[in-house]
C-alpha cells in the first residue's frame, strides 16, 4: 500500500538522499517478482561466506557481477561457479531513474549512471548488516539502495569510522536511498529489521529485500 502520508525527504550526510515511498506499489510487486527469479538461479540465493569462516545473516544473490568478500568476478566461484544472472537493462533505467529524483533532474551524474551490478538482499526477522563501506568496486558513481517489505533500521554513518557521528533512518517498503558523491564511501549498516511491517500486497508475506545498484568499473579483460 502506498502511504497515505509519504515521510519527508531527506538528506542526513552531503550526496545522501532519502526518498521515502518513491516505487509505487505495482512496482515493488514486479521487484519481488524478478528477485524470486534471480534467487532461484543459475546462482541460488545464499549466505555468503566470510573468510574467516563465518557467514552473514542476509542471503544474497548478484546480478551481473558476483560479489564476495572482497572482490567481483563473473562467476560465482564460492557458490557453485556458474555465471551470474545478467544486469537487465529496466534495472539501469530504475537506477538513472531514481538518481535523477535524488539528485535533481539536470544531473549529469544521473544521465550517465550505467550500474552494472546489483546486490540482491534477504533479510529475515533477525538478519543485521554490520557497519561496513562499499569499496570493491573501481568506481565512485552512486549507490542507488531500493527497499521491499519490512520497516530496517538503517544507519548512515561517515567515511573515517564505524562509529559516531551516524543517523539512523527507518527504511520502508518503496523507499529509495542514493548515496554518492561525498558519502559514496561511508560506512553504513542494517542494525534492526521490524518483523510483520511489510505490505503483503508486495507479494512479500514477511522479510526485507533490499537491492543496491552499483558501477563495478570492471571489465572481462
Ligand atoms: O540492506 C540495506 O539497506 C543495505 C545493504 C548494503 O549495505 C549492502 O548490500 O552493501
Ligand atoms: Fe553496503
Amino acid at each position: 500500500m502506498d502511504a497515505l502520508i509519504p515521510a519527508e525527504p531527506s538528506r542526513p550526510a552531503p550526496g545522501a538522499v532519502h526518498l521515502p515511498g518513491w516505487l509505487p506499489s505495482g512496482e515493488q510487486r514486479r521487484l519481488v517478482e524478478a528477485c524470486r527469479e534471480w534467487a532461484s538461479g543459475p546462482v541460488p540465493m545464499r549466505h555468503t561466506r566470510l573468510p574467516r569462516g563465518g557467514v552473514m545473516s542476509v542471503r544474497t544473490v548478484c546480478l551481473g557481477w558476483h560479489w564476495r568478500p572482497y572482490r567481483y568476478s563473473r562467476t560465482a566461484d564460492d557458490v557453485n561457479g556458474r555465471r551470474v544472472a545478467p544486469f537487465p537493462g529496466w534495472l539501469a533505467d530504475l537506477g538513472r531513474r531514481a538518481l535523477r529524483c535524488a539528485y535533481g533532474e539536470e544531473s549529469a551524474e544521473a544521465h550517465r549512471y550505467a550500474p552494472d551490478t546489483a546486490l540482491v538482499n534477504f533479510y529475515d526477522g533477525d538478519a543485521r548488516m554490520g557497519m561496513h563501506q562499499d569499496k570493491d568496486e573501481r568506481s565512485s558513481a552512486p549507490v542507488v539502495s531500493l527497499s521491499v517489505g519490512d520497516t530496517c533500521v538503517f544507519r548512515f554513518g561517515n567515511t573515517a569510522s564505524r562509529g559516531k557521528p551516524y543517523t539512523d533512518i527507518e527504511l520502508n517498503s518503496g523507499d529509495l536511498f542514493v548515496f554518492g558523491g561525498p558519502s559514496r564511501f561511508a560506512y553504513h549498516g542494517v542494525t534492526k529489521v521490524f518483523p510483520g511491517t511489510g505490505d503483503p500486497a508486495t507479494g512479500m508475506a514477511s522479510g526485507r529485500l533490499n537491492l543496491t545498484l552499483r558501477v563495478t568499473g570492471l571489465t572481462d579483460d
